[in-house]
């Protein structure tokens, strides 16, 4: 497998060969050849097949590492392809999402205040191509966004999908955080953000093998990952009307409703409603905490006295004793920590659906 320089889109003339009808767009797929623990390396002569048979003007690169699916991005959309797919998981559809953006400056974004706030400075969106349609074929170990965007039926209905006519304009959340070294740092989103225990999970699930599958690599990292936690008190600020203090076990910040490889999270979330749930897991100890585990996954969890649900279209969350330590977690990725603000841009990404 190979890394393909992306060359420019075919001219629209291209175009002429097509009936008038034809909804197609010029397509780059951007492959992640080690998701699905390998899946898609091993997929790849037939997923190759199917993507040409759909897709008549398409093009092709696999990533060579972490954040070059963001770049890989960028440049096809700069060289005038107009839909970008993703092939992989939840982390290759997130860095293909921030690839579809100028990269956003994180203090021209956000700025942090003396009490440890993000504070919202200036969001306006720079998009490469503001026509441009994201598409996805899942193939990840634990493929949460596909549950919310009813992507259930394998990589070959979703390729079928890429060439439908219709396209569905989905919420974009953005995130403001503070990267490893302490420095802000910013990323767009489109599935869940949250803080918390889900972080330690996250990064215990991808620096282990995950050939489990997804419900099990994930449940195995949970386990893991409650040894060593101890719960964080946060203040939180909604649309900067309302202000919450707890100590939590987690907090989720949710456009889509799934995540940790299928736990229902955020249920009745909604894609494009222009609002972010927050559901907030109180101070649960580790025995409510493993007894709520199983409830997440059919989402019942929202019923329990400790964990509490809100909407917003902007959720700012300061740790109260700033030495803690919460990760951020990013639809599966962790790029930072807490303090983090959490934001939404309405509708702001096409997909195809
Ligand atoms: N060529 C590569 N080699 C190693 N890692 C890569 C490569 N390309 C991308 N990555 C990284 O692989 C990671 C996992 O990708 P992805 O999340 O798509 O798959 P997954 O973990 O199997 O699925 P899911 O997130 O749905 O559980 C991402 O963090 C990405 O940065």
């Amino acid at each position: 497998m190979r890394c393909v320089t992306i060359r420019g889109a075919p001219p629209a003339a291209a175009e002429s060969a097509m009936t008038e009808t034809s909804t197609h767009l010029r397509t780059f797929v951007i492959a992640n050849p080690v998701a699905g623990a390998g899946q898609v390396k091993e997929d790849w002569p037939l997923l190759e097949r199917l993507l040409r048979a759909n897709l008549p003007e398409v093009d092709f690169a696999f990533t060579e590492g972490p954040a070059h699916a963001t770049l890989l991005a960028r440049e096809a959309l700069r060289t005038g392809w107009e839909m970008v797919v993703a092939v992989g998981g939840d982390g290759t559809l997130n860095e293909v999402v921030n690839g579809f953006y100028e990269r956003p400056e994180p203090t021209t974004c956000y700025a942090l205040d003396d009490e440890g706030w993000v504070l919202r400075r200036d969001l306006s969106l720079q998009p490469i191509n503001p026509d441009a349609v994201l598409g996805l074929v899942p193939i990840g170990t634990g493929g949460d966004f596909r549950r919310s965007v009813g992507l259930m039926a394998g990589a070959a209905e979703a390729i079928e999908r890429l060439r439908g006519r219709e396209t569905r304009a989905l919420d974009l959340g953005q995130v403001g955080f503070l990267d490893a070294r302490g420095n802000l740092a910013t990323r767009y989103f489109v599935n869940i953000a949250s803080g918390g225990i889900s972080g330690v999970v996250d990064a215990m699930a991808n620096s282990t093998w995950k050939g489990l599958g997804g419900r099990a690599s994930f449940a195995v990292a949970t386990m893991r990952a409650f040894a060593k936690w101890k719960n964080i008190e946060v203040e939180v600020r909604l649309d900067d009307t309302s202000e919450l203090r707890d100590r939590v076990l987690n907090l989720s910040v949710a456009n889509g409703e799934y995540f940790g490889g299928g736990m229902w999270v955020a249920p009745g979330a909604e894609l494009d409603d222009g609002r972010l749930q927050l559901i907030m897991m109180g101070d649960l100890s580790r025995p409510q905490a493993l007894r709520m585990f199983t409830d997440i996954y059919k989402g019942s969890h929202l019923g329990h006295r400790k964990v509490s649900r809100h909407r917003a279209r902007q959720v700012a969350v300061r740790l109260v004793e700033p030495s803690a330590l919460a990760l951020v977690d990013l639809d599966g990725e962790q790029p930072g920590k807490l303090p983090a603000t959490f934001n939404v841009h309405h509708r702001a990404l096409q997909f195809k659906a």
